[in-house]
């Protein structure tokens, strides 16, 4: 049974080749500004391998699909192909290769799950990566900000380079494409012995009940309103500002006004809610659906 499509791309391993030779070059020029070995993820036919050899750096690529690795490998010889899964393999390659630049026109399917492992590697120094526009957008922050952007913002930075339209890829996908940068920051804003407690701080304030973060502070920590403002004011955080409303640095002050707090801190998936006659309890809350 053959799985490929009239354009010659395996839909359920989200082949959509890049063909829009705009992003390539600007692809090109992000990788060209940074420095060290190159891991690309989805190397597919080659379109971004060929001209990241050109850059003179060691290039290795992985891809799931042998036919186009045996194919990748007699095209492009200066480049190290490896036949795999990124999702699995992510780790190890990353660890194997010192400080390397992570690029790649990812797999649609995969999108979520290659972030997710690539914000918790610590090896890696930028990543150039090609996503859905929605996905780009909403890690960049543009329109708000989202949870998981929230919580990764204290160690990296993300910028947005652009839409890629969908006829720019073969076949042509449903949704256009965006252009995401994501490089670790030198200095942290959180220090990273407390990433764990920060994201469950995060947490708790993006699913924590309350119309603005003065009351969900409030409800949070079993501050009164007019503390919980007072600590707002300290962050610089403008009354009515909702969780999403907030830029890296905010995080990172409210969490030294508030979530710092030993006693305010609450385990990953809880949080605090005060009760009548002022006992602090602990509640499971639920992540919202989709607030990647
Ligand atoms: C969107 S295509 C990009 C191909 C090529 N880089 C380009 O820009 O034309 C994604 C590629 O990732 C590969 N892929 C899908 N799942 C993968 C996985 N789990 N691990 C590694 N590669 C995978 C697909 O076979 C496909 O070649």
């Amino acid at each position: 049974m053959s799985h490929r499509s009239r354009h010659g791309g395996r839909h359920e391993l989200g082949q959509n080749f890049l063909v829009h030779r705009p992003t390539i070059d600007r692809i090109v020029t992000l990788v060209a500004s940074t420095a060290g070995p190159i891991l690309e993820i989805g190397a597919g036919d080659g379109a971004l391998t060929r001209p990241l050899t050109g850059l003179g750096r060691s290039v290795t690529a992985i891809e799931i699909d042998e036919h186009r690795v045996r194919m990748l490998r007699r095209r492009v010889p200066r480049a190290t192909v490896v036949q795999g899964d990124a999702v699995t393999e992510l780790t190890a390659l990353t660890r194997s290769l010192d400080r390397p630049v992570v690029v790649g026109n990812l797999p649609y399917h995969l999108t979520t799950p290659i972030l997710r492992r690539l914000l918790t590697e610590r090896r890696w120094q930028h990543a150039v990566l090609l996503t859905q526009w929605e996905v780009a957008r909403k890690r960049a922050g543009v329109g708000g900000s989202t949870m998981l952007t929230a919580q990764t913002t204290p160690w990296f930075v993300f910028e947005l380079h652009g839409r890629v339209p969908a006829h720019g890829f073969r076949p042509v996908p449903s949704v256009d494409g965006g252009l995401l940068s994501i490089t670790r920051r030198g200095s942290p804003l959180v220090d990273p012995a407390h990433r764990r407690r920060y994201e469950a701080f995060v947490r708790a304030l993006f699913t924590g009940r309350g119309r603005g973060l003065e009351s969900i502070v409030a409800t949070w920590t079993g501050w009164s309103r007019s503390t919980a403002r007072r600590a707002l004011d300290r962050a610089r955080i403008r009354s009515g500002s909702l969780p999403r409303d907030l830029d890296p640095h905010q995080w990172a002050q409210l969490w030294e006004v508030v979530g710092t707090r030993p006693d305010k801190v609450a385990e990953p998936g809880r949080s605090r809610i005060r009760v009548d006659g002022g006992t602090t309890v602990e509640r499971r809350r639920r992540c919202r659906p989709n607030d990647q």
